[in-house]
């Protein structure tokens, strides 16, 4: 069996592009133009690039949540245009998405028990024991206590509700996790446990990571692998700790010197 849950190979997103109301032709938005990328089992692949650079359009095809233009994609194992054809609910056993704001991708009206119930319910039909068992199984998994699932979104902080969006994207027991800056809206000190929380589900669960950042240095200390992005192209992939230390491409030697937060200069 490959050992790559994800497969990308040209793909393309064209937003735009059709005639406007007078006729003319609108102008297109070459939003990814090309890219072939694979993410392995077990590993983490972090995606760098500043806005614009098409990352969130990258995820957002990967989930399902947008058609491609052209190119091909395979979520383990499976194309890509079998999951489309049988409906969202396909690839949410697959491929689950994670979003940068926690508390507002959470719904403020239903507890986390019931949150937490949709997937169960939905993409996996389990019965009411096994969702009551597997719920307590997810928030245990994310260092949660069990008193969690009485609760509302609104009663946890950040880092607590990026938590539980995790345990959510756990629920159906998909084994890719697209992360689309999933610490950016959190305190760096809360960061650090969210991102080691991460690195255990994923060692522990055989879980792979796409991995969204423009931040470097998160990137940097989570990911195997890094695939740097511009306008909507794959401009250098390679082994973090070797690309941030001797990036190849001028575009990634640009957005390191631009991240104050990276150094990489030599201690006398
Ligand atoms: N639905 C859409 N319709 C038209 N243009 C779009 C749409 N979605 C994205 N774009 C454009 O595609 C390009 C890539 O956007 P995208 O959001 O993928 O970049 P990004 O790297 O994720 O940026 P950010 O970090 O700001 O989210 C941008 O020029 C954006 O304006």
């Amino acid at each position: 069996m490959s050992q790559d849950v994800v497969v990308i190979r040209d793909l393309v997103k064209t937003f735009g592009g059709g005639r406007n109301l007078f006729g003319r032709q609108a102008s297109e938005v070459h939003a990814v133009r090309g890219i072939s990328l694979d993410l392995k089992r077990g590993e983490t692949l972090g995606i760098v690039g500043e806005s614009g650079s098409g990352k969130s359009t990258l995820a957002r095809m990967l989930v399902g949540l947008e058609r491609p233009t052209a190119g091909t994609m395979q979520i383990d194992g499976r194309p890509w245009s079998e999951l489309a054809a049988q409906g969202s609910r396909a690839f949410g056993r697959k491929i689950q998405y994670v979003f940068q704001d926690p508390v507002a991708s959470l719904n403020p009206r239903k507890t986390i028990g019931d949150i937490l119930d949709v997937p169960l319910r939905l993409l996996c039909g389990y019965d009411r024991a096994t969702r009551t068992r597997r719920k307590r199984e997810l928030v245990d998994a994310v260092q949660m206590p069990l008193d969690t699932l009485d609760r509302f979104p609104h009663e946890f902080s950040g880092g607590q509700a990026q938590r539980i969006a995790i345990a959510r994207a756990l629920a159906a027991e998909a084994r890719i996790l697209v992360l689309d800056e999933p610490v950016s809206a959190l305190d760096v000190s809360v960061q650090a446990q969210v991102l080691l929380l991460l690195q255990q589900l994923r060692d522990d669960l055989g879980l792979s990571y796409l991995f969204i950042s423009h931040d470097l240095a998160v990137v940097e200390s989570i990911s195997d692998r890094v695939a740097v992005m511009y306008l909507g192209e794959v401009v250098e992939t390679g082994q973090a700790a070797e690309l941030f230390a001797a990036p190849k491409h001028e575009y990634t030697r640009a957005l390191i010197a631009s991240a104050p937060r990276l150094d990489h200069s030599e201690t006398a």
